[in-house]
Parts: structure tokens; sequence; C-alpha cells
């Protein structure tokens, strides 16, 4: 299994190109779906998932085609079509490796008023159950089965008819399948308390593009108007915010700069925010944002919230960033029950970090010595890497698996802005 090395020290500066969505990427893909016309996807990143998601898509006889870019180029264009839908079954041996598998539940509902898809079960963060995912789609007229670890959804006649689903908690991927499944519905839906982060608004937009009928895009009270029949598209996926924050927090760890192609600095508003209140200088242009650290870091309170609250999944990296803040810093994780599984790893590294329930108290600044140091899911891995790049020493960062499952060619971005990072086979 490949590992990471990474010689801490270096002040990093440059520039480096933000990638393609991962999360965005994960719901416009299983659109496709809704039609039988072709739906190209462009700056689509090369990541494990995107990978799996394809597998999957070819599981219901959707043909996938990837051209357009050449082996160094970042983003990739992709084509799939579905003239004809073979299976509605997503296994388990597909789903389990992905959580976002469970998105193709809404669309194949949608399109052949049946689906059956493993249940993902929980992952290192938490439990993360898909009841509401369920409940909004009874409410809109689905039939649901749990049996043998597979939910089986069942639209009487063929067709949901649509309905209203008030959501107890706000989910990004139910809103996501709710969605998927409400734009081929016979009637109107209604959302209320919906999700309202950026690739909400990437999926409604593509959506749009290809026929479908939809009201208050980007807010928490969203209506649907169900159409007979989508039509194909050609849709960008958008820039991926996290990529760019975790950047942007590699660079001023080390007292350097960074600017960040391509990120959109309005989906950003909450990261930025507190880099800004950490003792960054944020500036956002059209082509992207740039972020430097020229004076002592500051401590700050910060809690993850759904958006336009600060993401979880930034929580890790900005923990990270903060070991180097002259004070004590206080982080709130209110969406995921675990998600602090870097702590004891970044405490190996040096850090004084105390966690008490969903709260951590992060004494800074701390000494980081470098360590060999265990990833344990995508954002603990950036974070291990991110307090690595300011450790003195050598960090071997091992299971990067986790990383390529959400930062493209992470080694290479994080070369040109001069790290010294490396992967390597293990022995
Ligand atoms: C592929 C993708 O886009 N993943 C993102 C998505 O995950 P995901 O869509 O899984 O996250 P949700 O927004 O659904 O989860 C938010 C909270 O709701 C709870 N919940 C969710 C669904 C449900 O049916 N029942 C329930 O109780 C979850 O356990 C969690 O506590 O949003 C998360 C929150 O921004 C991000 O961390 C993930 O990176
Ligand atoms: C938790 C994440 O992703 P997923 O929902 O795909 O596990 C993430 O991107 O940080």
């Amino acid at each position: 299994m490949d590992k990471l090395i990474i010689k801490g020290g270096n002040r990093l500066s440059g520039s480096l190109p933000i990638s393609g969505a991962k999360n965005s990427a994960l719901t416009l893909i299983p659109c496709a779906l809704l039609t039988e016309e072709p739906l190209t996807l462009r700056n689509l990143p090369r990541l494990a998932d995107i990978d799996g998601f394809q597998h999957l898509m070819n599981q219901f006889g959707v043909t996938t085609s990837v051209q357009g870019s050449r082996p160094e180029d970042f983003g990739r264009v992709m084509t799939l079509e579905a003239p004809r839908i073979t299976s509605n079954v997503a296994p388990y041996d597909l789903v389990r490796k992905m959580r976002a598998s469970i998105l193709v539940l809404g669309p194949l509902l949608a399109r052949t008023g049946e689906a059956t898809v493993s249940l993902p079960g929980g992952c290192a963060i938490g439990n993360r159950p898909i009841d509401l995912h369920l409940k909004a789609l009874e409410a809109f007229g689905a039939e649901i089965e749990l049996a043998a670890g597979y939910v089986k959804a069942t639209a009487p006649g063929g067709k949901l008819p649509g309905g209203e689903y008030d959501f107890p908690v706000v989910s990004v991927g139910a809103t996501e399948n709710a969605l998927m499944a409400a734009v081929l519905a016979s009637g109107t839906s209604r959302l209320f308390n919906a999700a309202r982060e950026p690739e909400i608004v990437d999926l409604c937009n593509l959506l749009v593009a290809m026929g479908a009928k939809i009201d208050g895009i980007g807010s928490s009270d969203i209506t649907i108007h169900g159409v007979k029949r989508l039509h194909g598209a050609t849709y960008k996926v958008m820039a991926d915010r996290i990529e760019a924050g975790s950047y942007a927090c590699a660079a001023a760890i080390t007292g350097g700069e960074v600017y960040l192609e391509g990120a959109n600095g309005e989906d950003m508003g909450a990261t930025l925010h507190a880099l800004r209140n950490i003792g960054c200088e944020v500036e956002s242009d059209a082509g992207g944002v740039r972020v430097a650290a020229n004076g002592p870091l500051k401590p700050v309170n910060l809690s993850t919230a759904p958006y336009p609250g600060l993401a979880t999944d930034m929580q890790a990296q900005l923990m990270s960033l903060l070991l180097k803040a002259e004070g004590t810093s206080v982080l709130n994780e209110t969406i995921f029950e675990n998600r602090f599984m870097h702590v004891p790893e970044l405490r190996r590294m040096g850090a004084d970090i105390e966690v008490s329930g969903r709260t951590a108290v992060v004494k800074g600044p701390a000494s980081l010595t470098g360590a060999a140091v265990m990833a344990t899911d995508l954002r603990a891995s950036m974070s291990l890497i991110i307090a690595a790049l300011a450790a003195e020493g050598e960090t071997e960062v091992r299971r990067i698996y986790h990383l390529d499952r959400g930062y493209e060619r992470l080694e290479e971005k994080l070369k040109l802005i001069g790290a010294d990072i490396e992967r390597v086979g293990d022995d």
C-alpha cells in the first residue's frame, strides 16, 4: 500500500489548479439515469470515487466514455448515455465502497418506477443513516421495503405522484435524492428545510439544463414541477470548494501564500471568513482565490453547520492550521458524531488537543515534529498532511487510499507550490 513521505518546513508559495468538486460530481453523474439522451460532464476530477461511480452506472446499462483530456491534464470529460436501463439494482459490493452510491436511488426510481439499492452502512465519521432519503421518497409517493440489507423503492403505477417533505435535519444527500426523484414525477413536489450547499445548486442547474422545472434554487424551500421527460445536456462541474480550502490551510500553516486557480470565493464564504479571522489575507477575483499568511496566526472559535455555515468537510484541515495559532481555539463539530479521528494522530506529532464530546480545544502554538501517522478518512488524512508541512522532520502518512477518493493528484499540486512530498510503495 502506498504512503506519503512529507518533509516539513518549506514555505509554500505559488499557484495551483482547483479540480471539479467531488461532491458535486457524485450527484451529477447519476442524473444520466434520468434521460435517454447523452449527458456530458466536463471538469470531472480524476478520483477513485468517480471511477467507482462510473462502474456503478455501467451496472445499470449506462454506457460511459471518457475523452478530451490527456493524462497530464487536470479534469476529464465523461459522456454517459442511458437509452435503456438494463438493471435497477445497486449491489452491496459496489455500494459499500462508496456511500454516495445511495444517490442512484432517486433517479432510478424516477426513471424505471423501481430501484433496489444496498444500504450503505456507517463509516469512520459516523453512523450516516439514510432514513431521511427514504422519508422524502415516501412523501413523494414511493413504497419502501427494507430486506436483507437492501432498500427497495417502488412507485405504484410506475410513476411518483410527487408530494411535500419537511426535513427535520438538513441533509445534503437526502435533498439530492429527493430532487432527482421529483423532476420526473407526475405532479409538483416541495422540499422544506432543504440543504443549500453549492453542490445542490450545481445539481439543480444541471437538472434545469436537462429540462427540469425547479423554483427556489439555492434556498431551503424548493419546488419541483415534474416534467414528462428530460433531455441530454453538457455541463461543467463546479470547482471543489473543499479542495480549495484545504490547500489554503496547507499554504497558511507554512506562513506561505497560494493562488487557488478556478476556485469560487462565493462558495467558500465561511471558510474564507475563518481564514481571515485566523489572520490570513484573502482576496477573490474572477479567476480564483488568493490566501496569504504573512503575520502570526490567531486562535478562533469555530462551529460546523449546514451551508452557509462552516463545512464539516473543512473542520479537520482548519484544526491543523490552528495548531500554529498563538493561543487556544475551540472547534465544535455539529454535523457528524465521530469526526475527530485525526486528533490522536495529530497528538502524536506534538499537538495539544483535548476532545470532549463534539468539542475540541486546541492549544497553540504547537511545536510539531514528524511521525508515522495513519489516515482514517478523507479530510482527516488531509489534516495530517497540513500538520506535516509545518512539522520538523519527516512524516509518513499511511492508508492514503482515503486521499485518492477526494484529492486529484495531491502530491503534484502540493509540489507546484514548493512542498517536499513523495508517494512511495510500502515495504
Ligand atoms: C458525497 C457528499 O456530498 N458528501 C457530503 C454530504 O454527505 P451526506 O449527504 O452523507 O451528509 P448529510 O448532509 O446527509 O448529513 C448531515 C447529517 O444528517 C444526518 N442524516 C443524513 C441523512 C439521513 O437520512 N439521516 C440523517 O440523520 C447525518 O448522519 C449527518 O449527521 O454532506 C456532508 C455534510 O455536508 C459532507 O460532509 C459530505 O462530504
Ligand atoms: C465525508 C466526505 O465524503 P463522503 O460523503 O463521500 O464520504 C467528504 O468529502 O469529506
